[in-house]
């Protein structure tokens, strides 16, 4: 279980996230929608290690962990808006830097595995500074899945994908999911919000202004509707 437990960020003068808590547990999928600027990256951040927060405590099945803890980094995955690639390098050469730092075991086999999985077997081997939005996606998210993270924390990873891409990431989610991963998404896309989670909260002005199970045959429009209302409420 990841839990956030009364998390405060400030940053200057501003408070960024207000008393937050969230306990994920294994299996859970959850997204975290909100205006921009309502403090969802610097949540997910916060959860990665990437961040110090101001006060409160994040626990990683029941240890305290700390910014840049290796084990926080291992069974975490976060998928940001930097790739956290190399330009110079193929996509073989990026997964092999990130496997031997993460010292995954059967490398090679995994690497060829989500290479396929992912689309990008056929230009494993050339370097990435020409591949195309889409393509440095699918690579960032072969990255992030390669440790086989426990948590997997995702800020927008639909962006500047195609259709097809779009479904083999949320088929990439569903598979880890029912693994027992934990996934946290952040999306303004609501369709695959619905299309991939099982429960949502609603992030607003750094902190959580509602929250529900996702009722997956009612569709687009009420789910709107309820985070208009959510976000409009004083
Ligand atoms: N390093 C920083 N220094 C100063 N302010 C920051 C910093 N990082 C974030 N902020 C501010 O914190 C607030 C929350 O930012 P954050 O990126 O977490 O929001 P968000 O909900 O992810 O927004 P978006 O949907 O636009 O990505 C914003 O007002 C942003 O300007």
């Amino acid at each position: 279980m990841l839990e956030l437990k009364n998390i405060t960020k400030v940053i200057g003068e501003k408070i960024i996230l207000r008393n937050f808590s969230l306990a994920l547990e294994q299996g859970k999928s959850v997204a975290v929608v909100g205006p921009n600027g309502a403090g969802k990256s610097t949540f997910f951040k916060l959860a990665a290690g990437l961040m110090q927060q101001t006060s409160g405590e994040i626990l990683l099945n029941g240890e305290q962990i700390k910014k840049k803890s290796l084990l926080l980094k291992k069974k975490v995955g976060y998928l940001g808006h930097e790739s956290f690639l190399y330009n110079a390098l193929t996509p073989i050469e990026n997964l092999t830097f990130y496997g031997k730092l993460y010292k995954v075991k059967n490398m090679e086999e995994k690497i060829t595995e989500l290479l396929r999985a992912v689309g990008l077997h056929y230009f494993k081997d050339i370097p990435i500074r020409s591949f195309s939005r889409g393509m440095m996606q699918r690579l960032a998210i072969a990255r992030v899945l390669l440790a086989e993270p426990e948590f997997l924390l995702l800020d927008e990873p639909h962006t500047g994908l195609d259709q097809e891409a779009v479904s083999l990431l949320n088929q990439l989610i569903k598979e880890r999911q029912n693994k027992g991963v934990a996934i946290l998404l952040i999306s303004h896309d609501f369709e695959q919000v619905i299309n991939v989670c099982d429960q949502v909260l609603i992030l607003n002005k750094g902190k959580v202004v509602d929250e529900k199970d996702i009722d997956h045959q009612a569709g687009l429009m009420p789910f709107k509707k309820w985070y208009e209302a959510a976000v409009s409420r004083k």
